[in-house]
């Protein structure tokens, strides 16, 4: 299914160009949502009641085959510059195609009334990649989106081609966040972690990190981190499946203003909580071996 598509969408769910490149729209009472098809990259989550859960920037670039800044940046088959230390670009290949809009379903809510429980709507959309790995080795992929009020959930999965797999990839998540400095972390505590700031250096972390400048850790974290923003009055649990690592990143004001896709002041407004298979986390696929990388998002005001 592409933008060409003659089967029917469900109703609240529709494309249209957003930034003048394809997108998915998301609509209904529950939320509002944007996935660009460049990256698979999802830019906006807006439950009802909420501001959006993602920081995009303002001054992002949109443009086949250019990373987006904000949103959930799809990052494999490698992290960063890889495991050899060389491999680009960087972050590898995922985050810079066009994928294909491959289903799109919407599920009414319904009331448990036995276990008083409430499932509210829901939209389900799965965009994948096939044929596109510049290495020739068929490595493709196919990333899973469930959207409602009172979670988000992203699974990405990242199939091996001809040739055993080493993988790294991450949900290269950036939280919006009333104001970075007033965040408290939970999650991450005792935990060791690769310094990306000193080398790589392994250390370990002496209660929860502080955030008073850059971080770029990969922490050996596979459960739950969760952000209080004491300005935005809210805490974002992140739970994650089937990962290993979990990145922490925020570039602060000397590392951003190297970056020319982000207002000089706007590294304030996000924290990046990436659910990952990282570094020495990476993991061994063979050939035709899939991997699920999961992340679940829930957000509750106070
Ligand atoms: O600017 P990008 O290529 O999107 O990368 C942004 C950041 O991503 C990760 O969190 C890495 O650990 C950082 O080292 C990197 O600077």
């Amino acid at each position: 299914m592409d933008e060409n598509t003659t089967t029917e969408l469900p109703r609240g769910v529709r494309l249209e160009d957003v930034h003048g490149t394809p997108a998915v729209l998301v609509e209904i009472a529950a939320c509002t949502a944007v996935i660009h098809r460049d990256g698979a990259h999802l830019t906006s989550w807006v439950p009802d009641g909420e501001d959006d859960v993602l920081w995009t920037s303002p001054d992002a670039v949109y443009a086949e085959g250019e990373p987006i800044r904000g949103g959930i940046p799809l990052i494999g088959p490698w992290f960063g510059p890889g495991r050899d230390g060389r491999s680009a670009p960087a972050h590898g290949w995922l985050r810079r195609r066009r994928w294909d809009l491959v289903s799109a379903e919407r599920f009414h809510g319904w009331a448990d009334e036995d276990a008083d429980v409430v499932h509210s709507d829901s939209v389900a959309i799965t965009l994948g990649l096939v044929d596109d790995d510049p290495a020739g080795d068929g490595i493709s992929a196919q990333v899973h989106f469930a959207i409602a009020v009172d979670h988000l959930q992203v699974r990405l999965d990242i199939t091996a081609g001809s040739a055993p797999l080493e993988l790294e990839a991450a949900l290269h998540t950036y939280l919006s966040v009333g104001d970075v400095r007033a965040t408290r972390l939970h999650g991450l505590a005792g935990a060791r972690y690769l310094d990306n700031l000193q080398d790589l250096r392994e250390l370990t972390q002496d209660g929860e990190p502080q955030l008073t400048g850059p971080v770029d850790r990969v922490y050996d974290v596979d459960g739950p981190v969760t952000v209080h923003d004491e300005v935005l009055e809210r805490d974002i649990v992140i739970t994650p499946k089937c990962s290993t690592r979990t990145v922490l990143w925020n570039p602060w004001s000397d590392g951003a203003a190297h970056l020319s896709d982000m207002p000089l002041d706007a590294w304030q407004q996000f924290l990046c909580v990436e659910t990952a298979v990282a570094k020495d986390g990476a993991v061994h696929l063979e050939p035709g071996q899939t991997h699920h990388l999961q992340a679940r998002y829930e957000v509750s005001s106070r």
